[in-house]
Parts: C-alpha cells; structure tokens; sequence
C-alpha cells in the first residue's frame, strides 16, 4: 500500500529494511520510509511504535540492527550512521522542546548551531556574528532583533527560530530533509496552523519536511503523504487527500475507534464547593474568579500567554498570588504551597510532565507508585506483591505498553511515560485534580482511555480543571468552559458547544482586547 512520488527526480531519499530492537523488544522491523523533495510527510503511529528510534537512526544518534539509506547517488549502512553522515545526507532536526534557550539571545541561539562568527584564534567575531544572524532571520522571515532575548518571542517565532537554526547552514537554493517531532503539541489550533503554513512555504522552496504528530486533523489538513508505522512495521504510505480520519485512526491501532467519553452526567450545583477563586491576581493573570464544585469538569480554553499554566500553578501553590483569595472547602488558604494544597488532597499534573514527574532510572513500578509508600510499607517492610500487583493492574489501566514493571521509566516510549505520571496521579484519587494538556504526546487510541479516566475520577467526586489545546476534547468532556483571555474570565460556555465555536469565541475575546 504505497503513493509514489511523481517520478524519481522527486524522490529525496528512501530507506530499507530498518530493523532494531532493544533486549527483547523489536522496536523496527524491515520498516521502508520514501520521501520526496517538496512535500510533507506525515509520520504517525501509536505510542511506543517507533517513530522516535526512527528518526534517532536516521540522525545518527542510534545504530540501527540493520536498514540502508539511499539519498542521490550514496548509500549509507544505518547499522555504523553518524550525526556528521546524517548532516551530509541532509537531513536537519526541530525536536519537540525546539531547544530554544529562553535567556540567550535570538543571536546567540543561532550561534548554538554552530555558527558563531570566529576571529583567527577561536574568538567569537560578535559584530559579525550578529550580521550574519540579521541575514538568517530575513531569510526565515523573522521579524525580530537578533539582540533580544528569545524568551520574548512569541511560541510560533520559536519554533521559527528552531528551524532557521536548523537549516541556517543550507544554501538558499539548496535543499535539506526537515524533520520535526511534533511540533505543535503544545499548540493551540491558531498558533499551530501558523507554524504548520511555515512548513508549506518551506515544501514549496523544495525541502522535504516530515512531521511527526499525534494530531490526525492536523497530519490529514498539512501533509500531502502520510507514512503509518504499527508494531514496528510499516503500515503504508498514502497521499493524504485520500485518507479518511476514521482509515488513519485504522491504520494506527489496526482497529477502530468509538468516541464515547462525554462529561459524566450533570455536576450537582448544590454541592458545597471544593475550590473557589477570588479576585485571583498574580503574572498575567489580572482578576479570576471561579467556583469548583465535587464531581465538576471545568474547562479552560485560551490562547498561548492567556496565563493558563501560571493559573493552575497559583492553584497548586506553585506561584505566588499577589491579590485575591483561594478557598479550599470554604476556608481561605494563606500563602498556599505545594505541600499545603498537596494535604488539601489537590494534584497538579503539569504539562511538562516528564522533565517534573519523572525518576528517569527508576523503574515503571517505582515511578507509578512514587509518593504513595505509606499504601505500601506496613512493620517497616515493603509489600512487594501488593505494590506490583497494583502496578500490574493500572499498566494495563492506563494502556501503559511496556514490557515489564521493572523496566526503568527512560526505556519507554515518549507517550508511555506521560501515561505513567498521569496514571500516578489519577490513582490518589484527589480531591481537585489539575490537568495541563494531559492528552499531549498521547496517541489517539490512548487518548480515549486517559479521557474515560479523567470522567471516571469526576464521577467518583473529583473535581478536575483541565486545561487543554485539544478544544474538541474540552468541549466533550467539560461541564462547562471558560475561556481565559488576558488574564480574566471572558466567557464561560455550558457543555455542548462544538470545537470550532469554542475556538470562534477564544479568537473574538482575543481580538477585543486587542
Ligand atoms: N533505550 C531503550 N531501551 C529499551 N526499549 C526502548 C528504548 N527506546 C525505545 N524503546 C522501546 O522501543 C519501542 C519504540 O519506542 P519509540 O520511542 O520509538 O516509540 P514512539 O513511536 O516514538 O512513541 P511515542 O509516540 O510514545 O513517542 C517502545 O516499545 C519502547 O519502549
């Protein structure tokens, strides 16, 4: 099952027969990958399915067991590749975190490829540098001075600057195989349709872009072919005009998909409230106010820099409020803390839940059950069995694909680590459970059961603000929505608004206070 390019003119490079495996895991197997110069291949597939030992091969980074590369006249043996081979077969690399060093400047961010203008002894030429860096920019259409910090650019012009330092080196009539690993994740849908229009205008000059996503609208909407791995193999390659959503999703788990989970039935507005806002103030956030009930889903929609995150972390007492009150069970908190809100029975599961939730060398078991000893211990002894039997239990609750508990936490896939943190947390079964993007990195099978998990746990009595770009998934399983706009509440939505009038009312807020 494959679209060809055009003819082989087109065709950029191609590889055969990648296979590797780690112990007794076959991670790839005879996997083939054609892509052609002046298009967006999309690459999807499950969590744990390979893409990222994919494209660490292809970067040099990771020997494969065996597979060859083909590009214009070479072939390279990806079993003895190298990051300098890689390079001089062109292919270039945006990782998800862009790499972007928030307090250097937009400069000195393109000098980290390497790129520093150098005087005869190795020292950096800093006019220069920065002439050279002015030219980068223009020809990346990034309107910015390369002497101000990168922390005050916008999330679409960091991701701008990732691949103008990615393909800075390349001759403007060149051409270089851009490879992204799902750089939108964290976007929400205006910003990342502007990043993915950058992709087409850099199709449109000849590269080969290829995308990694877990966003099937996206991958259907932006790419022109899509490859799907399974398993390790490769499922096929198809021109994304003909792909139906409902095929991909298919192709991916190999089976179908039901999107059942809504918002558990009505939150009971008699109940006292778990947690009431204030007149909260504090960073971005100007004036909130909010009152959470047991068993409710509140929804918060907003642009990036609408102060989504730092809202939760006030919540969880990980960023100081400087005006306003926050209620627990009717009494105000003073100077809440991680630890104080912690015993109130709130949980906060950030969005970068793998630099904070993570003990890389730990265990799967260890890692699911961090912060719970006291379930565990009894005379000073640890219940081994009783704490793996639970493991193996929420492993598979949580479609956790791992191939033992005892496996450390770093040897599993991007996606899968996610499931374990948020699986940790779901299983305390908090009083207030704070959710930033818990859907991000996740594939779209998984999504379903994190999604059932989430409306299970507000069913049990918990009450969950979730906090998500994926604005159909916060509009099917909210009770109500409340779009956050420059700092304040702009409006709130009751459940049963589709996506796409949710995202109108979060751009028409934007819009007004502008
Ligand atoms: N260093 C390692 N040691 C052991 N197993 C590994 C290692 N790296 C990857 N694997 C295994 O290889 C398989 C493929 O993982 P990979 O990270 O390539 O998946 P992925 O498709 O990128 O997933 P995700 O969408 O979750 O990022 C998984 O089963 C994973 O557990």
């Amino acid at each position: 099952m494959s679209a060809m390019p055009a003819d082989d003119a087109r065709t950029a490079i191609v590889v055969r027969g990648l296979s590797k495996s780690f112990g007794s895991t076959q991670a790839l197997d005879g996997v083939r990958l054609e892509l052609a110069w002046g298009e967006i291949h999309g690459l999807v597939g499950g969590n744990g399915s390979g893409k990222s030992t994919l494209i660490k091969i292809l970067a040099g980074v990771l020997e494969a067991d065996a597979g060859e590369l083909t590009t214009d006249g070479s072939t390279w043996d990806l079993t003895r590749h190298t990051p300098a081979e890689s390079a001089r077969a062109g292919f270039r690399f945006v990782h998800q975190d862009l790499g972007v060093v928030p307090v250097l400047s937009v400069g000195d961010n393109l000098g980290l490829g390497g790129h520093f203008v150098r005087g005869p002894l190795g020292t950096i030429r800093s006019r220069r540098s920065r002439r050279r860096a002015a030219e980068v920019l223009r020809r990346f259409d990034l309107d910015v001075d390369p002497r101000v910090t990168a922390a005050s650019l916008s999330t679409p012009q960091r991701a701008l600057l990732a691949i103008a330092r990615a393909l800075q080196d390349v001759d403007e009539s060149g051409r270089a195989i851009l490879v992204l690993d799902e750089p939108t994740a964290a976007l929400p849908a205006e910003e990342a349709s502007e990043l993915l229009r950058t992709l087409r205008r850099l199709a449109e000059a000849g590269h080969s872009v290829v995308l990694v996503t877990h966003r099937l609208d996206e991958v259907r909407r932006a790419a022109d072919r899509v490859t799907c791995i399974r398993d390790g193999r490769h499922v096929g390659t198809l021109d994304a005009a003909d792909l139906s959503e409902a095929r991909l999703v298919e192709l991916i788990l190999g089976g179908k998909l039901e999107r059942t989970v809504t918002a558990a039935g009505p939150a009971d507005a008699s109940a006292a409230p778990v947690l009431e806002l204030r007149h909260v103030a504090g960073g971005p956030l100007r004036d909130v106010s909010l009152t959470l009930r047991p068993g409710e889903i509140v929804g918060i929609a907003g642009l990036l820099g609408s102060g989504r995150t730092e809202l939760m972390e006030m919540i969880y007492g990980a960023r100081r409020i400087e005006r306003g009150d926050l209620v627990v069970r009717g009494t105000a908190v003073r100077s809440p803390s991680t630890s104080a809100m912690t015993r109130r029975g709130v949980a906060f599961v950030p969005e970068d839940r793998i630099a904070a939730g993570i003990f890389p060398q730990e265990s799967v078991a260890t890692n699911m059950t961090a912060g719970q000893s006291g379930r565990y211990f009894a005379k000073l002894r640890l219940r081994t069995g009783l704490l793996l039997r639970d493991v193996a239990r929420d492993v598979s609750t949580y479609a956790v694909r791992t191939s033992s508990v005892h496996l450390p936490i770093n040897a599993l896939s991007g996606g899968n680590q996610q499931k374990v943190v948020l699986g940790r947390w779901l299983r305390t079964s908090p009083t207030v459970l704070l959710l930033d993007e818990p859907t991000q990195g996740i594939d779209v099978g998984s999504r379903e059961t994190v999604l059932g998990l989430v409306s299970e746990a507000s069913r049990a009595g918990t009450a969950v603000i979730l906090v998500s770009s994926e604005f159909e998934e916060l509009t099917r399983i909210s009770h109500r929505v409340l779009v956050l706009c420059d700092g304040r509440i702009a409006d709130e939505h009751p459940h049963g608004m589709t996506s796409h009038d949710l995202l109108e009312s979060v751009l028409e807020k934007q819009r007004a206070t502008r």
